[in-house]
């Protein structure tokens, strides 16, 4: 069993009018009321507090006021507001995190009366001496909001939920309010000033978030002389983390990471100074850069409904559950290759039951191995594929493609694309849904929202990889499949498809690549997994016990 930490400070203070022992140690703050009422009383709250000092917001020595305690105070403890109950003639105030309900952390405070003025003044310095040691917690971020996000709330959200705890916790602010689509990709990748952040904050949605993404990764890349155009390359890390405000229509990347959607927590998150690593996919054609992925690469299905939904986007978010709709009645599948270099040496496998979740050890573990580029991949005798050497290839009928580097859970899809992906293992999970009925789709499809296996399919298969490939049939050579071919290919192409789809006028040949929510401009494709690129102000998400733990102070 782990020893206690020898306590810096121990002293008799008073929150309210009782009695506390309180105590400061490296790692943790406690309070504890001092002398246990002699009467039972079986519904008297928990006396004994602790926080980790790791999770302490701010400490500050309250201004000088004569308020006086309230006369009516029950010795009970409870949550102090603001000005409420102190004598503040040698008091101060800790703020720190409270765990709440899915995820939720708040920023509570409590304020504690000394029998002096330079007790009061050790106590604060000595609670920020332990707080400056935490050199992970971001002095200054770089912060853009997009005004048009989601419910147009950026802006608000920001200046009324968010700023307000930075310059409480004296983190030092730059603020650029978007004013176009890519406007803060752009400036990422000529800010002079970015090696003077600790970290970029994104107050948007996934799309958002993407483009800070680029523009980051795309400066680390250019400052560190790399091709961006090569798959081969091996691309720097970004030394500066992202952290995500969410206040846009779609927020997965938050979800995925914090556990929930809401501006508080993430503030409070890179407030602390957490750090999450995550593995970006780059995306290739012809040894030409498309664009990264984070969350969702998919081929066929999903790429059809972002392909009409986005022609639908007057009608808001119902354009997604309409699209989808329509998508699943067209029922479309699509002939290609998909050829791929299996995961191997790593632990864990797409069928697991367990979940990536805060310290995940299996994203240490894997993350460990690609960074050591110790792994050596066998074929698979048991494969009925085609192998290549250590590529394996598959053709056939597919009605959907997707390529899952995290979960891709959301408040829409608890349990997300692939319930087991990981943060950064240094894989993607390949999901190939070969062609099969409407019926047996919809049952894929469903599993999506039960507890049954989604994989659990004959038509299903999944893949833990690094890299893939995929080229649509009549465009097996890499050749550009863009719209602008000769009207007489087309008329080839779709007459082949037209024989493979005898009830419906005209299917088209190919689909489209919803790449994080964006549609690729080509559909023969070459994606790298790239271990741990980026690091986001976040820990995972937290065990439910962990939550609980925490969250009840006396158990710390
Ligand atoms: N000032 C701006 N004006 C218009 N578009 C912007 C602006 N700033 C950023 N954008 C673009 O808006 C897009 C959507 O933003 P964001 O992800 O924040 O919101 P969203 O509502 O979740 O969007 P969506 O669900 O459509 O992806 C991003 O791709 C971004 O490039």
């Amino acid at each position: 069993m782990d020893r206690p930490a020898r306590p810096l400070l121990v002293s008799e203070l008073r929150v309210r009018n009782t009695a506390y022992d309180v105590s400061l140690s490296r790692s943790l703050f406690t309070w504890k009321r001092r002398a246990p009422s002699p009467v039972y009383h079986p519904f008297r709250p928990s006396v004994c507090h602790s926080v980790p000092v790791s999770e302490i917001i701010s400490v500050r020595e309250e201004e000088q006021d004569s308020h006086r305690p309230n006369d009516d105070d029950d010795g009970s403890w409870k949550k102090i507001r603001e000005g409420e109950g102190k004598d503040c003639r040698q008091a101060f105030t800790v703020s720190y995190v409270e765990r709440c309900r899915q995820h939720r952390w708040r920023c509570a405070e409590v304020t504690f009366t000394c029998p002096d003025r330079s007790l009061c003044q050790n106590w604060v310095s000595s609670v920020r001496e332990q707080l400056a040691t935490f050199t992970s917690r971001p002095k200054c971020l770089l912060v853009y909001i997009n005004p048009h996000g989601g419910k147009r709330q950026g802006k608000r959200i920001y200046q009324q939920k968010v700023a307000p705890l930075f310059a409480q916790a004296s983190i030092i602010t730059h603020v650029i309010v978007t004013e176009h689509a890519n406007h803060a990709r752009d400036h990422l990748r000529t800010c002079t000033e970015l090696k003077l952040v600790d970290g970029v904050v994104c107050v948007g949605g996934d799309g958002m978030f993407s483009e800070i993404v680029h523009g980051l990764v795309w400066r680390t890349q250019l400052d560190g002389g790399i091709d961006l155009n090569c798959p081969d390359e091996e691309l720097s890390p970004c030394s500066l983390r992202i952290g995500i405000i969410p206040a846009g229509s779609t927020d997965c990347i938050c979800f995925a990471t914090v556990g929930t959607n809401d501006p508080v927590t993430s503030a409070l998150h890179i407030i602390v100074g957490d750090s999450q690593p995550m593995d970006v996919c780059s995306v290739h054609h012809n040894n030409t850069f498309l664009r990264y992925s984070i969350s969702l690469l998919g081929y066929g299905f999903y790429g059809d409904v972002l392909t009409d939904s986005e022609r639908k986007r007057w009608m808001g978010p119902a354009r997604y559950e309409l699209s989808g709709l329509k998508m699943f009645l067209t029922h479309h599948y699509y002939e290609g290759t998909v050829s791929y270099l299996p995961a191997k040496g790593i632990v864990g496998t797409p069928r697991d039951a367990a979940r990536c979740r805060t310290n995940c050890v299996v994203c240490q573990h894997n993350g460990q191995k690609m960074s050591e580029r110790a792994m050596k991949y066998e074929p698979d005798e048991t494969s009925e594929c085609e192998d290549d050497g250590e590529w394996r290839t598959i053709r056939g009928k597919f009605l959907a493609i997707n390529a899952a580097s995290m979960s891709c859970a959301c408040p829409r899809s608890p349990k997300g694309l692939s319930p087991a992906a990981h943060l950064a293992d240094g894989t993607t999970d390949l999901i190939l849904v070969r062609k099969c009925s409407r019926f047996s789709f919809l049952r894929h499809l469903l599993r999506h929202t039960n507890k049954d296996d989604q994989f659990d399919l004959n038509f299903v298969e999944v893949h833990r990889v690094v890299r893939f490939r995929f080229a649509p049939r009549h465009c097996q050579s890499d050749s550009d499949l863009e719209l602008d071919l000769p009207e007489s290919s087309k008329r080839q192409i779709f007459s082949q498809i037209c024989r493979d789809h005898p009830a419906c006028g005209c299917a088209p040949a190919y689909s489209s690549w919803n790449c994080d929510g964006e549609i690729l401009t080509h559909t023969a494709i070459d994606v790298r997994v790239h271990c741990r690129l980026i690091k986001l102000f976040a820990r995972g998400i937290e065990e439910a016990q962990m939550f609980e733990e925490l969250g009840n102070p006396c158990s710390v």
